[in-house]
């Protein structure tokens, strides 16, 4: 170990305390890393995964410092991420240095020309047609034959229920188009490889990660085909929009977001010697601004209506504000945000009780740095255990209990109240943290303002489905009975 480096768990050969990781907490890593933490009496905890040293951050304040520091603003290049980017370090998520940098700030820069992290007209008109057709699944039954995989009589799937404005939005924001219902097909199946590969990996790369060979010997067994599977759906569906793009771009007209980034990406290939621009890069940039949109957004939309099967009372609270603030004559928008704190406080305390991205996505140190008095040296592995401050006794009293009023003061939403961070913060905050909050609420107001939810079996619910934890939390698939409101 190096000197005055966190303590944490002796290593084994080959996968270091990969495995001792592992069995405190098989397929759950962040409850692994409590468990750690509390065994070696110290919040934040030094090992080595493999050859790599990596600490794991259990303590709130530290979690912040983490995040808010530049020099640990890298990030790991291991196979799981390069597997989905043709085996090169591209698009926003997974790239850091200068090429992160310029790629996320054009991205957000011109993506906001459409919509995408603000309010936008459009973009909400656009929504409102496609929670439309969602309520109509519904409501008029299914009109095409992947419909049926998603409404039976009066049951809908979730997650996938919920998938398609999440998705055909952020299409929206990057072509200027949406696929019309009869190829929702496409972007349920886009949603279910996008769960494939959340549910397939974890944020440390797993076993496959330290001895990528296994890929080779054991492509099954090892994930390594899942894996690939799950991310190809993102990359066709991409690569077909970026090429007809290509084909038909006109560089006096900018018709949409592909086409000012393949402007940018000529413009540069004339002008400078080295550009971070790429087709192969636009295609993962929309890849990584898709892939929440397509799986975390509607899980946690989902696991709240859990919650409302298990605590009915908070459906009923919903339903009041909703009559009262929106009525039943036109859709809620997001004017009614403000005015709606009851819907706003369950999102955030769903985001809390069920830590979406409980490992955070872990971060690298470019340099050697001081973290809580040890010395960590350039090139560790950092991740911030997110579950930790979600559940911080100290600052919520009652973190167990599914609680949103705590969120209100005087019947306003009081955002600063809400000291949870499930978007992250610093440099590498979550780069779709304002269109996820305003699409979640958008569905989710439109959703309930439609309909009462009951299980499918109408007995009631006693407790919550375990959870399945890849990068995200997740949980099984579910039916759902929907009743329309009278
Ligand atoms: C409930 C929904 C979501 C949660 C909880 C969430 C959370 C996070 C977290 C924790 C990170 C990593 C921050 C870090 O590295 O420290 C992240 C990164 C990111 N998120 Fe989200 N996210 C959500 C939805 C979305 C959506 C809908 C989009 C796009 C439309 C999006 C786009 C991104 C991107 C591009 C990054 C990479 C940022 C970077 O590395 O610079 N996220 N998100």
């Amino acid at each position: 170990r190096p000197p005055n480096f966190p303590p944490g768990p002796p290593s084994l050969p080959v996968y270091g305390a990969f495995w001792i990781v592992l069995a405190h907490g098989f397929n759950d890593l962040a409850t692994a890393f409590r468990k750690i933490g509390e065994k070696y009496n110290t919040d934040i905890i030094g090992l080595f995964m493999g050859p790599v040293p990596t600490v794991v951050v259990n303590d709130s304040k530290l979690i912040k410092e983490v995040l808010n520091r530049e020099e640990l603003d890298g990030r790991m290049d291991i196979i799981l991420f390069r597997l989905r980017s043709y085996w090169k370090k591209l698009g926003i998520f997974f790239t850091d240095g200068y090429f992160w940098h310029v790629q996320r700030r054009f991205s957000l820069r011109y993506l906001r020309d459409y919509g995408f992290g603000r309010r936008d007209n459009t973009l909400e008109t656009v929504m409102e047609g496609e929670i439309k057709e969602m309520l109509d699944i519904r409501m008029g039954g299914p009109k095409y034959p992947a419909e049926k995989e998603i409404v039976k009589g009066d049951l809908v799937y979730m997650p996938y229920y919920f998938s398609v404005p999440f998705i055909n939005g952020m299409v929206q924001v990057l072509s200027r188009s949406t696929l019309p219902r009869s190829d929702y097909h496409a972007l349920w199946a886009l949603s279910r490889g996008t769960v494939l590969f959340q549910r397939s990996s974890t944020d440390m790369g797993g076993a496959l990660s330290l001895t990528p060979w296994l890929k080779d010997v054991l492509p099954n067994y090892s994930g390594y085909n899942t894996l690939v599977k799950g991310n190809q759906y993102l990359l066709d569906f991409y690569r077909t929009l970026v090429e007809d793009a290509l084909k038909t771009h006109d560089e006096t007209y900018d018709r949409h977001f592909l086409d000012m980034y393949i402007t940018k990406m000529k413009q540069e290939m004339k002008e400078v010697e080295r550009t971070t621009y790429s087709v192969d890069q636009l295609i993962l940039t929309c890849t990584d601004y898709t892939f929440p949109a397509a799986s975390a957004v509607e899980f946690v939309l989902a696991m709240l209506v859990e919650r409302l099967l298990l605590q009915p009372e908070v459906q009923d609270k919903i339903h009041e504000e909703i009559d009262r603030v929106v009525g039943r004559d036109r859709l809620p928008t997001l004017d009614d945000r403000v005015n709606m704190p009851y819907l706003e406080a369950c999102i955030r305390e769903q985001m809390r009780v069920d830590t979406v991205v409980p490992l955070g996505v872990p971060h690298r140190a470019m340099t050697d740095v001081k973290l809580g008095g040890y010395d960590v040296p350039e090139g560790s592995m950092i991740s911030v255990n997110l579950t930790m401050l979600s559940m911080d006794k100290e600052i919520w009293g009652d973190p167990e209990n599914f609680r949103p009023e705590r969120y209100i003061k005087n019947g306003m939403l009081d955002v600063a109240s809400d000291k949870n961070l499930p978007f992250g913060a610093g440099r590498r905050l979550c780069a779709g943290e304002t269109y996820a909050r305003q699409s979640m609420f958008q569905v989710f107001a439109a959703f309930m303002q439609a309909f009462s939810v009951s299980t499918a079996d109408g007995k009631p619910l006693l407790k919550p489905a375990p959870r399945i934890q890849g990068i995200i939390t997740t949980i099984p698939e579910f039916w759902v009975k929907l009743t329309p409101r009278t």
